[in-house]
């Protein structure tokens, strides 16, 4: 999308040809960085340490660590090694698995000497799937959209919530829960955006509003508690979030608090929506509360928060007592029933076992 009057999208190949740019969201909404990384360490800090998040970066990213591991030793050794390390950076992103899978099951039945060249061309098309997958997401997603704003009076917005990051900078491109915002704009339905905070780490403030301001959507941030009482008022006409994995039942695993506003939604009657490629299916997982994998971070994320000081330095201050400690569960799980629907790449799936095998039949068949 657009930074500025120029497309970039969050990753891409350096010219040298093997090397992988990337933004490096840390600093973002204050500094625009791009790191150039050049070893398989160096992938595995930016995904754990979130230079680049979001489950589908996450997958990309891993991608073309696997592609630079190759570059540097095409064994089936190295390509085991690089699988468990890019796989321990975090735990609870599908995606991160899907793609791993995918480089090594499509790798290991070629020769060494082909395995470099096929991995950097698998992971580049792993990156461009997911911009078309996005874009598919969009339209699907747009149309429930137009409904919504056909029921509205000429000009008023169409108002929607949305949790976290699920935008162009957490994929590679269009993002999933902005994707039917941003073709609303192109078709000028007048849409406005509440960007959830999304403490501990600001994705909301720091990413989704950055993203929102850079393309000219009307947005307001407001702090994470404010969504219930804003529906209670019919100020939010949906809820748009991403997933970092949802099982084959249709329960949505995704940025803490994200299971609150879908109680909040659910108690005042506003269809709550969640927006996902396939490769974010766990379709091996059946509940989701139980058996996913929930990433514990670091304490210094709650007790610190980042921000621009009024001299202009980017710093991050502690706000709580020295002596308390503070807990940081990652992710939370927000069981299907409370799922309006899934807008996948296929269209809209009602969260059940039944309503996503009507889309991924193939999926019947495998199990
Ligand atoms: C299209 S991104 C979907 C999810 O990955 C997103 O909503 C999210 O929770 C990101 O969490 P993060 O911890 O920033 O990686």
């Amino acid at each position: 999308m657009k930074v500025g009057t120029r497309h970039y999208r969050t990753i891409w190949l350096n010219e040298d040809g093997w090397s992988v740019d990337l933004i490096d969201q840390r600093w973002l909404p204050h500094e625009f960085r791009i790191e150039n990384v050049r070893t398989v360490e160096g992938i595995a800090t930016a995904i754990r340490d979130m230079w680049v998040r979001g489950a589908p970066l996450i997958g990309v990213t891993a991608a073309y660590g696997v592609a630079i591991r190759m570059r540097e030793d095409p064994s089936d050794a190295a390509l085991d090694d690089v699988w468990e390390r890019l796989h321990a950076t975090r735990p609870t992103a599908i995606n991160l698995r899907w793609a791993l899978d995918e480089m090594r099951n499509r790798l290991r039945p070629l020769p060494e000497k082909e395995r470099a060249a096929a991995a950097y061309r698998l992971a580049a098309e792993i990156a461009d799937e997911d911009v078309e997958l996005n874009r598919a997401i969009g339209r699907h997603g747009l149309e429930i959209i137009r409904q919504i704003a056909a029921r509205k009076k000429p000009g008023e917005p169409v108002n929607i919530l949305t949790h976290c990051n699920a935008g162009w900078l957490a994929t590679v491109d269009y993002g999933t829960a902005t994707a039917p915002i941003y073709l609303a704009m192109e078709e000028n339905i007048p849409v406005h955006v509440y960007v959830d905070e999304t403490r501990p780490r600001n994705q909301g403030a720091h990413l989704t509003s950055w993203e929102m301001a850079g393309h000219g959507v009307p947005h307001t941030l407001i702090v994470d508690n404010a969504g219930g009482h804003l529906m209670q008022h019919g100020m939010v006409d949906m809820v748009i979030v991403g997933t970092d994995r949802t099982t084959a039942t249709g329960d949505v695993c995704n940025k803490i608090g994200t299971y609150l506003k879908a109680l909040a939604a659910r108690d005042n009657g506003v269809p709550f929506y969640v927006a996902l490629p396939s490769p974010t299916i766990d379709w091996t997982v059946r509940d989701g509360v139980k058996e996913i994998p929930i990433e514990e971070r670091s304490a210094d994320e709650v007790s610190y928060v980042w921000g621009r000081t009024a001299d202009g330095k980017v710093t991050q201050v502690r706000i709580l007592p020295d002596a308390t400690p503070a807990a940081n569960p990652a992710f939370d799980v927000t069981p299907a029933r409370l799922v309006t629907g899934l807008i996948t790449e296929r269209g809209i799936a009602e969260a059940s076992e039944d309503g996503l095998l009507k889309l991924f039949p193939e999926r019947a068949k495998a199990a």
